[in-house]
């Protein structure tokens, strides 16, 4: 009996074994055919699983010095690199042209690769499909939040105010990087839900607390999830679970009640807000669920994270401040509109030089549906095309990318905002991504980021810095800074009317 047992296992092996000579003989042929070379291979001791480089990573995220080292990694071994990291191929890669391949002229050959990486907690949603669902995801979305949508600053004010009342007025020192979480999600939750909350001014033990500690929760979670790897399968995160239960009551609560309000509604308005269309496209509640809480988790995050390390900078360069202070004189007392906002080129250099130095989403990531090739990387110049076998998870750190000295010049790792006078980049500035993958939200961004900063700009004479503590890169689900953001803000003796 027990040797009928070795008997399968030997065939099993020998099958697994011809497979894998099938599928080399073909990619060889695949390679041969595009004129591929290999690229240069990070040093690895072992490179079956790959173990001593996930050791290495996860220290390196604990001390905060992943990125970098991921910059002295391109200095050592060039634009495009390969290794491999708890049995996963990958590629990473700073080239232009394959990221111009990766994102976009190459797109149906990669997925988003995110798929099981958030749980439970967004479902099947744009953030995490590929193919029919998630092209059905983005025409959901897409008519909503267009210029249109988000040309009404007034929804802002109010939020606006309340942060006021949340910050010192006699100069004393005040973190802003977790209000601006606070405040960029109950901006989001009112543009995406037409609901007014305020977790600014929350009570500690509220329900409202809870759904915002779980929202802050979630990012760890996730990364969490994240250095798990391919071990994720065994994973019971039971954390996960309870953390996700609070947040889908708190947006299954809303969605419900719009439902049922315009359902029974007589008269069929046209709808006014981005939960009414998307009531409006389809009956499915729990779609519209992870649709919205993506949409939260996307929202949110990324601009206070620009906020967060724009204000860190702010108080360490009274001249930018100055400066920008100058820009919004014309403005005067009143609050800007829409079109002012557009006209403010300073204040715009200022927000993409912090997006350029601090990227929210600090790396891009693609894997391989099939085997393929990236137009650069192989050879000994580098400028072959290089072999990217199905299963290859390709990444792009956006932090290494835009800090490249032969496109932004040789002070690319200083803050310097006027560089934006002259540059038009394109594959090379990549804060909201390109290509059909394109963020969502980026007009909605832009206009929520000027309109904070603008406003901030009109309330308060000066920024002081009230730290000595340097930047440090933290990891949630975006980039933020360790040290976090804390400043003392001295008020205008005018209130703004
Ligand atoms: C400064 C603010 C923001 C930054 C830097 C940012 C950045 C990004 C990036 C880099 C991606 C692509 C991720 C990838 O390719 O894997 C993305 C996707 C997305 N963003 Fe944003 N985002 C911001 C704000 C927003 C806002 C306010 C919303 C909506 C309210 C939003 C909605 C989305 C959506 C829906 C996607 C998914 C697109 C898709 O997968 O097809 N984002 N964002």
């Amino acid at each position: 009996m027990m040797y009928y047992y070795y008997y399968l296992l030997l065939l099993g092996l020998a099958y697994w074994a011809v497979q894998r000579l099938i599928v080399s003989l073909e990619q060889r042929k695949f390679a041969r055919k595009n004129g591929c070379q290999p690229c240069q291979r990070i040093p690895q001791r072992e490179r079956l699983i790959g173990y001593g480089l996930y050791r290495q990573e996860v220290a390196l995220a604990r001390e905060g010095r992943s990125l970098q080292e991921a910059q002295n990694r391109f200095q050592l071994f060039g634009d495009t690199f390969s290794g491999v990291v708890m049995g996963q191929f990958f590629i990473s890669t700073i080239d232009p042209e394959n990221v111009k391949a990766l994102l976009s002229s190459q797109f149906s050959d990669f997925d988003s690769g995110k798929k099981g990486l958030f749980g439970p907690f967004i479902g099947d949603s744009m953030l995490t499909t590929d193919g029919a669902l998630w092209k059905h995801s983005r025409a959901l979305v897409r008519p909503h939040l267009g210029k249109g949508q988000v040309e009404d600053l007034s929804k802002l004010e109010g939020h606006i105010q309340n942060l006021l009342t949340c910050l010192p007025k006699d100069g004393s020192t005040v973190d802003l990087q977790q209000l601006f979480f606070r405040l960029t999600f109950d901006n989001v939750v009112e543009l995406l839900l037409n609901k007014q909350v305020s977790t600014l001014n929350c009570q500690p033990g509220s329900h409202l607390h809870k759904v915002v500690e779980a929202f802050e929760n979630v990012g760890n979670l996730v990364n969490r999830r994240a250095a798990l790897g391919p071990l994720l399968l065994f994973y019971r995160d039971t954390e996960m679970n309870a953390t996700c239960k609070i947040l889908h009551d708190f947006v299954d609560d809303i969605i419900e009640k719009a439902y049922l309000k315009r359902k029974t509604r007589k008269d069929r308005k046209p709808p006014n807000s981005f939960l009414d269309s998307i009531l409006d496209s389809t009956d499915d509640l729990v779609k519209i669920r992870f649709e919205v809480l993506g949409l939260l988790l996307a929202g949110r995050d990324t601009a206070a994270s620009v906020m967060s390390n724009l204000f860190f900078v702010l108080a360490r360069r009274p001249d930018i401040w100055q400066k920008l202070q100058t820009e919004i004189e014309y403005l005067q007392e009143r609050k800007p509109t829409y079109d002012d906002l557009r006209g403010l080129k300073y204040l715009r250099q200022v927000i993409d030089e912090t997006m350029r130095l601090y990227p929210p989403v600090p790396g891009l990531f693609r894997a391989a549906n099939r085997t393929t090739i990236l137009p650069r990387g192989g050879g000994h110049d580098g400028r072959s095309p290089v072999l990217v076998p199905k299963g290859t998870v390709i990444s792009c750190s956006t932090f290494s990318l835009q800090r490249r000295e032969d496109v932004f010049g040789p002070d690319a790792q200083e803050f310097r905002p006027e560089r934006w006078d002259s540059l038009n980049p394109h594959w090379e500035f990549l804060p909201f991504s390109a290509g059909p993958r394109v963020c969502m939200g980026q007009t909605y961004a832009y206009a929520e980021m000027m309109y904070i900063l603008s406003r901030m700009l009109q309330e308060f004479q000066q920024v002081e810095k009230r730290s000595e503590e340097p930047w440090v890169e933290k990891w949630s689900i975006v980039l933020l800074n360790g040290s976090g953001t804390k400043v003392g803000l001295i008020p205008k003796t005018r209130a703004i009317e």
